[in-house]
C-alpha cells in the first residue's frame, strides 16, 4: 500500500484555494453527508466541540474515499493529543492559540518522528494502513500538514517568526478570538479587527505561507479569497442546521 497523499497540503502549496466548512456536530453521519457536498475540506473541531477520539475516528472513516480533506483542530498544542490523532490517520492539524515561533516549532516537532521531532512511534497505526504502508515512518512527514492559529496580539506581533518556522504550512487567523484580544469581543467585523486581519493575510503571504480564515459572511469570505486567503471556511454545520430547521418550522408555525 502507498503512503496516502495529502491533497489539501499539495493544493495550498501550489496556491490553489481550498473552500471548507467548520464542523461542530461530532457525528459520522453528518460528516459523511457534508464530505460529499462539494467542500474541499472539513474542519473537525476538538477545541470548541465535544469531539473525543472515538467520535473523531468514526468521522475520519466516514470521510474516507470522499473528495473532502479532514483537518482536525486539537484542543491544544499538545504532544500527547497530536500523537493519538496522527496514529488514527489525521494528516492535517490546525493548532489553536500559537503565539511564538517556539510554540510553532513545538507543533511541528510533535508531528515528526526523531531525529526531526518527538512523535512517539507505534508499530502499525491506522495511519500506516495498519502497517501496510511500509515506508510510513520515514515518509509521513512529507504528507503531514501543520497549520497554526494566530489569534492574539502577541501572535500578531510574532507573525513572521511563526510563519517562517520550517514545517509550518499555513497560518489561520481566528477572527473570534482576535476580536476579543483587540477589545471587540463578539464583533469580528469591527473595522480595527478587519484591518488587522487584512494586514495579517498580506504578511503571511509575504512569508510564502498559506493564509486561512473562517467567516459565515459570504461577502467577507469572497473578500478574504481576493486578499489571497488559500483556505477559507465559509460556514459551520451547526449554523446551517439551526438556520434551515428554524426556517422550515417558521414557515409552518408563523
Ligand atoms: O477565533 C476564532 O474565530 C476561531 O477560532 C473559530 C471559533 O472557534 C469558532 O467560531 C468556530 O465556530
Amino acid at each position: 500500500m502507498d503512503l496516502p497523499l495529502n491533497h489539501f497540503k499539495r493544493a495550498i502549496r501550489s496556491g490553489q484555494k481550498q473552500i471548507g466548512l467548520w464542523s461542530h456536530l461530532c457525528s459520522h453521519l453528518s460528516t459523511e453527508i457534508l464530505a460529499d457536498s462539494g467542500f474541499d475540506w472539513l474542519l473537525l473541531d476538538m477545541e470548541h466541540s465535544p469531539n473525543e477520539l472515538p467520535e473523531l475516528l468514526s468521522q475520519l472513516q466516514a470521510m474516507k474515499g470522499t473528495k473532502a480533506s479532514a483537518i482536525v483542530r486539537p484542543p491544544w498544542n499538545d504532544m500527547v493529543v497530536f500523537k493519538r490523532l496522527l496514529d488514527i490517520g489525521v494528516m492535517t492539524l490546525l493548532v489553536p492559540y500559537v503565539q511564538t515561533a517556539e510554540e510553532a516549532a513545538n507543533a511541528v516537532a510533535f508531528t515528526r518522528y526523531p531525529p526531526h521531532g518527538v512523535r512517539g512511534f507505534a508499530g502499525a497505526p491506522r495511519a500506516s494502513g495498519y502497517g501496510r504502508v511500509k515506508d510510513y515512518a520515514h515518509r509521513c512527514g512529507e504528507e503531514i500538514c501543520v497549520l497554526v492559529q494566530v489569534e492574539t496580539v502577541l501572535g500578531l506581533q510574532n507573525l513572521e517568526a511563526i510563519a517562517n518556522v520550517d514545517g509550518i504550512d499555513g497560518v489561520f487567523i481566528g477572527p473570534g478570538d482576535l476580536s476579543a484580544a483587540l477589545g471587540h469581543l463578539g464583533n469580528p467585523k469591527h473595522p480595527e479587527v478587519l484591518a488587522a486581519i487584512d494586514d495579517a493575510i498580506a504578511r503571511i503571504r509575504a512569508c510564502g505561507k498559506a493564509p486561512g480564515i473562517l467567516t459565515g459572511d459570504e461577502t467577507l469570505a469572497r473578500h478574504y479569497v481576493a486578499q489571497g486567503c488559500l483556505f477559507v471556511a465559509v460556514g459551520a454545520d451547526q449554523n446551517l442546521l439551526r438556520d434551515s430547521a428554524q426556517a422550515l418550522a417558521g414557515r409552518f408555525k408563523s
